[in-house]
């Protein structure tokens, strides 16, 4: 097993320190036991319900019942016999003054009495002063191949128990394993298993069940969410150069080497034009998952790890590509003021390397409302491939829009004046017009007094709720013409 021979091969590198990060504890354990048998070494486990005790060799309880981490500690330093002495509740305790003090004096008695420590937890930070003394040692990964027999050993076991053979075909089952990348031994059979359970199948349906399983494992959930909510490029009326200049790559993004892959584009314009529906529709149209990197909740949820988290977020998207990544509104997290003391640069930074290094299929639309609050060095060319410019929607695409939304509320657009209706919707966006959409719905549902019953929605009706409405061109003129001005010459129109 690769695993045992390369932590043999730590240990034969003479480090008194191993951290073993990981939420696999039995996995680690039982590597560690096989390693101690192979070479014959003692092994001691610590846990802070048990205390210090024997493994591997048959247990001896007793050895120092100390729950206290100091008391084992001292123990060890204290005793002739060399030998791998496990930690794996170390982490809360792992700053203090006295355990940093005992640790380190273990860890200097290790060329000559053989002692090494391996600290096993879930996160461990190395306090400074250890950080010479240690190295970090990572569990593998299963691969494609090894997760394919977890599927089948899942699916043998399950018939085994039902009497009934798993249904699943080739194209789905192949989805199922590349999305199971990046999970553990035990965090894959445990999504495996709940895949097959409920129906006895591996269905399409639960490829973006597991994404959504996987992410939530990951820890990312409330920075990087899952969006179940994706769009065709059907549902988007107009932006037909981007959905072209999109169409062109989707082959490269799928299947080209790194160099040749897209990376991603910027969309911004004014709010409610359709920026968001556009991102949801590449990952929609390309049939991969979306994936939504909140750019807020980074700041907030883990104040001062911001960029550890983007980069850890970043990764983790590399570990579910294909997919798209939509950072929505990034202007809220890269423009940066006085008050947060280069964080927002750092930020950029790590976006920035990430963007230029990154192996795996993984493509970003970021959108922004507010160009002019987005640091320069995002908009050279080569960073993303391309920056568009979403303006509001001209006559014919303000009337395919009435077509979408009409047509999604079960009315027959045929049935209305499309042309009276776009011209009674010059400086609309399009979450306007579906605006419009809903009120005359509601107007004409008070007009019927039933609420339960579709009403006929006729053209006068939209007339009307177009005209109560104030469009955000109007109140905001000022705003668009300062886009459209920048975009001149340093964007490509979506539409
Ligand atoms: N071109 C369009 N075609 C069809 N529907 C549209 C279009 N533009 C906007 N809409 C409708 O308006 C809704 C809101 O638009 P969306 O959230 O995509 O705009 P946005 O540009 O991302 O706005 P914001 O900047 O406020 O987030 C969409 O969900 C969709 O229903």
């Amino acid at each position: 097993m690769q695993d045992v021979h390369d932590l043999a091969l730590m240990l034969e590198r003479h480090t008194p320190i191993l951290v073993i990060e990981t939420h696999e504890e039995p996995r680690a354990l039982d590597l560690l036991t096989r390693l101690a048998i192979k070479r014959g070494a003692a092994l001691q486990q610590w846990t802070l319900t048990d205390g210090l005790r024997r493994l591997g060799f048959g247990e001896e309880p007793g050895l120092e019942q100390s729950e206290v981490p100091e008391r084992a500690l001292l123990h060890i330093k204290q005793q002739q016999q060399g030998g791998i002495f496990v930690f794996c509740d170390l982490h809360p305790f792992i700053a203090e003054p006295q355990i940093v003090r005992l640790l380190k004096d273990i860890a200097l008695q290790h060329m000559h009495a053989g002692k090494t420590l391996v600290l096993l937890s879930h996160r461990l930070e190395v306090p400074d002063e250890l950080m010479r003394l240690s190295a970090r040692f990572q569990l593998q990964l299963p691969n494609e191949q090894q997760l394919m027999t977890l599927v089948q050993e899942e699916a043998r076991r399950y018939a085994a128990h039902s009497g009934t053979r798993v249904k699943t075909d080739e194209p789905t089952l192949k989805r199922l394993v590349a999305n199971l990348r990046g999970l553990t031994y035990s965090d894959a059979r445990r999504l495996i298993r709940g895949a097959i359970v409920d129906d006895g199948a591996i269905t399409a349906e639960d490829v973006p069940e597991v994404s959504r399983a996987k992410l939530q494992l990951m820890d990312m959930d409330g920075v990087m969410g899952f969006e179940y909510d994706t769009a065709r490029f059907g549902d988007v009326a107009g932006l037909d150069s981007m959905k072209q200049w999109l169409q062109q790559r989707q082959q490269a993004f799928l299947e080209a080497d790194t160099d040749l892959r897209p990376k991603g584009m910027l969309l911004f314009g004014v709010q409610g034009s359709g920026k968001s529906l556009a991102a949801k529709a590449v990952a929609g149209s390309w049939g991969v998952p979306l994936l939504r990197l909140d750019m807020g909740a980074l700041y907030n949820k883990f104040f001062g790890e911001t960029e550890r988290n983007l980069r850890e977020a970043l990764q983790l998207a590399e570990l579910m590509s294909p997919c798209v990544v939509w950072i929505d509104e990034i202007e809220k997290a890269l423009a940066g003021d006085s008050q947060d003391s280069g964080v927002s640069q750092r930020l950029l930074g790590t976006l920035l390397t990430w963007l230029a290094e990154r192996k795996q299929p993984v493509f970003v639309v970021a959108t922004a409302n507010n160009i002019h609050a987005l640091p320069p060095e995002l908009m050279r060319k080569g960073r993303l491939d391309e920056i568009f410019f979403v303006d509001l929607p001209d006559a014919s695409v303000r009337e395919a829009i009435f077509r979408i939304h009409l047509g999604k509320r079960g009315h027959d657009a045929d049935a209305v004046d499309l042309g009276v209706l776009a011209a009674a919707t010059e400086g609309f966006s399009g979450a306007e017009i579906e605006q419009v959409v809903v009120a005359a719905w509601y107007a004409s549902a008070e007009a019927g007094k039933t609420m339960t019953t579709e009403p006929l929605l006729t053209t006068q009706q939209l007339v009307a709720a177009a005209n109560a409405t104030q469009p955000l061109s109007v109140t905001m003129a000022e705003q668009l013409q300062r886009l459209r001005l920048w975009a001149a010459g340093r964007a490509v129109s979506a539409n």
